[in-house]
């Protein structure tokens, strides 16, 4: 695999009690991978997408960054290092409208009239110039999902972390978050958090597996859904999965 890696994992792990939510997690990202998280419920993935973001301290192991250290850092500290976050948990200003929460993201990057030009062709990457002037409450819950996109495709993080994006969204409007989710792979590395095997396919790129806190699998989409343990992950816990 080509690229320098830019987000390291090692021995990565977290109790909460006597739960090992993660236990301890190898983990590589390397500089435009677009890199797939799944595994059924109470896996770990939240947790660890958690972890990278520095949500949650770590318990045991080390995160780094650009070969420097995230483990002491808080979110913020993270996010201005040039890792950017969607989480599932709403985070736009909702009586501002689409362009004004997309130009205060292009602001962490530009000033003046550069940050008229990124905002008007992240609108068009996103769809949604129409409505460009429209409160963001009053948009479609996928329409939400792309201006958080939208905000992350205006940043250009190093790094960017995607929790389920297409949580909750039609398989056409998931089509779409794809082309968008690649467009940021352009500028940035990116992870997404799913456990829509659909979507998994879709997307079409590496695939590690989480299964009780471990990573069980990694590969193509073929062959984790070839994967014996896999299967029996997927289909010992979810049995409407069709991996
Ligand atoms: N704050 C917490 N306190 C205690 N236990 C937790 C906490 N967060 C997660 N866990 C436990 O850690 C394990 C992993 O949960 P996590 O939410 O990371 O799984 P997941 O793979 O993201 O699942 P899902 O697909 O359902 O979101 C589960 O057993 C969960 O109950």
């Amino acid at each position: 695999m080509s690229g320098e890696i830019i987000l390291q994992a090692r021995g990565l792990g977290i109790s909460f009690g006597a739960v090992d939510a993660v236990k301890a997690v190898d983990f590589d990202l390397r500089q435009g991978e677009l890199r797939c998280l799944i595994g059924p419920n109470g896996a770990g993935k939240t947790t660890f997408f958690r972890l990278l973001s520095g949500q949650y301290p770590p318990t045991r192991g080390t995160i780094t960054f650009k070969g420097k250290s995230l483990n002491a850092l808080q979110p913020y500290q993270i996010a201005r290092l040039g890792i950017g976050v969607k989480t599932q948990v709403p985070s736009l200003f909702e009586g501002l409208s689409v362009a004004e929460n997309i130009d205060m993201a292009a602001r962490r990057r530009a000033k003046g009239r550069a940050v008229k030009v990124i905002v008007n062709e992240v609108l068009e990457q996103i769809g949604l110039a129409d409505l460009r002037d429209r409160a963001c409450a009053e948009l479609a819950h996928g329409q939400r999902q792309w201006v958080e996109l939208g905000q992350i495709l205006a940043s250009k993080p190093a790094v960017a972390l995607l929790d389920e994006p297409a949580a909750g969204m039609t398989h056409d409007e998931s089509l779409k978050t794809v082309r968008i989710i690649r467009d940021i792979t352009r500028e940035s590395a990116v992870i997404v958090v799913e456990h829509d095997m659909d979507f998994i396919r879709l997307i079409g790129e590496r695939v590690t597996v989480f299964e009780r806190g471990t990573v069980i699998a990694e590969g193509s989409f073929d062959e984790i859904a070839k994967d014996p343990q896999v299967r029996a992950a997927y289909l010992g816990r979810e049995r409407n999965t069709n991996v």
